[in-house]
């Protein structure tokens, strides 16, 4: 008897025990995307019989989402698609759901790496350790390096450094990057988390760790155990506006949703402390990028930590060329063992759903 057709749209970790057996299981048709001509016409040619496809990380991304048309074109014989990614954007939930073909993401398995994205992005966004690190390699001189960026000025216009060549001998202690801009240590200072689920309890733990106090944005607050459950001290704000004048830094861990839209924006920069911080690790749609570009011209920001942008893949020129902008790409929860850990997540739903019947984890739709 042959056994049923699953299709590969990213790759698994082939090496994985768990993928052997599925693959003694299934017949597996690794695929790549190419056009969404031959896409359609394969899906209903060679791909007609498919049970399930395997989503991997990009999805149908490359031409342009789960959109109506190939929905439509899909077999008839698909029960479900699986996502390894947390986020829905370009999954066709709703459009799957009408034809009856169940849609699963993963939960996130990759929350603690995200979460210590985001104490790499907060420990810059106090300590600038990497402008000291560039300078430091050009000038491979200690306290020159010190010396040049305590008699430098940071442009806030641009963004970018500018040395003072003729003042470079001095002792200088590293405490202030030019007149402009002193470097804070996070201890003691206030983090607005927003968005306080999996990802952004892990946040806050990490953050409270190096001394930080924790305030975090919810739709409804933790009960009184929850909240004693963390271990540590947590102020509830119901949103970012009410919690904004206390922050020192804003970190985002939220889906992109329309609700969650230009969620942070001018209104929110107008009322958070002189020279705040904030870090995005949400969707890049929750960050108005022009208004937090205004902020950093103005100093009212004193620095932005991005791991996903408004209109990804691309970047703005400008936060690429700023100095005072850490950018990372969308490598949040990026680890052998999250790529792993959520290929056998997708590899067991299809198990459960196509051979044992049952209804599967994390369904989304
Ligand atoms: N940068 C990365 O690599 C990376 C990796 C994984 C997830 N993410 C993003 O992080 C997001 C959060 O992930 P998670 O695992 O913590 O999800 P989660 O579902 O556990 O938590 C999301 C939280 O956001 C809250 N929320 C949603 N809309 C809100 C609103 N309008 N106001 C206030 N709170 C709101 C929810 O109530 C929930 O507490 C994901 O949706 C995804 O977009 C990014």
């Amino acid at each position: 008897m042959s056994k049923p057709q699953v299709l590969f749209i990213g790759e698994p970790n082939r090496d994985l025990p768990e993928f052997h057996e599925f693959s003694a299981q299934f017949e597996c048709i690794h695929y790549k995307i190419t056009s969404k001509e031959t896409l359609l016409e394969d899906l209903q040619g060679k791909l007609s019989k498919v049970v399930a496809i395997y989503g991997s990380w990009l999805g149908f991304h490359p031409v342009g989402g789960l959109t109506e048309d190939i929905v439509q074109a899909l077999p008839d014989s698909l029960k479900l698609v699986t996502s390894c990614s947390v986020g829905l954007d370009g999954w066709g939930s709703e459009q799957l759901a009408k034809r009856g073909i169940k849609l699963y993401n993963c939960p996130s398995l990759g929350a603690e790496q995200v979460a210590d994205l985001v104490l790499y992005h907060t420990l810059q966004s106090f300590r600038y350790f990497k402008v000291f690190e560039d300078n430091f390699r050009e000038s491979g001189h200690t306290v020159k390096t010190r010396s040049l960026l305590q008699s430098a000025s940071l442009d806030k216009q641009t963004g970018k450094v500018v040395l003072n060549s003729t003042d470079s001998s001095d002792y200088a202690f590293g405490h202030r990057l030019g007149d402009s801009l002193p470097i804070l240590t996070p201890f003691g200072k206030n983090a607005v988390v927003v968005g306080f689920g999996s990802i952004g309890s892990r946040i806050a733990k990490r953050l409270h760790a190096i001394g930080m106090n924790i305030s975090y944005v919810k739709r409804t607050r933790l009960s009184s155990e929850q909240e004693a459950q963390l271990l540590f001290p947590v102020k509830y704000y119901a949103s970012l506006k009410e919690a904004a004048p206390v922050a020192d830094l804003v970190v985002l861990s939220l889906p992109g949703t329309s609700e969650t839209e230009n969620l942070y924006n001018k209104e929110i920069i107008d009322l958070v402390p002189h020279r705040s911080r904030v870090i995005n690790v949400g969707r890049g749609t929750i960050v108005n990028e022009d208004d937090l570009l205004a902020g950093l011209r103005s100093g009212k920001l004193s620095f932005a930590g991005l791991d996903v942008y408004a209109k990804e893949p691309a970047v703005s020129r400008e936060l690429i060329e700023r100095q005072d902008v850490i950018l990372t790409p969308h490598i949040g929860s990026s680890t052998v063992e999250n790529f792993n850990d959520t290929s056998i997540f997708c590899l067991r739903n299809i198990q459960d759903v196509i051979l044992y019947g049952k209804e599967g984890l994390s369904r989304v739709n």
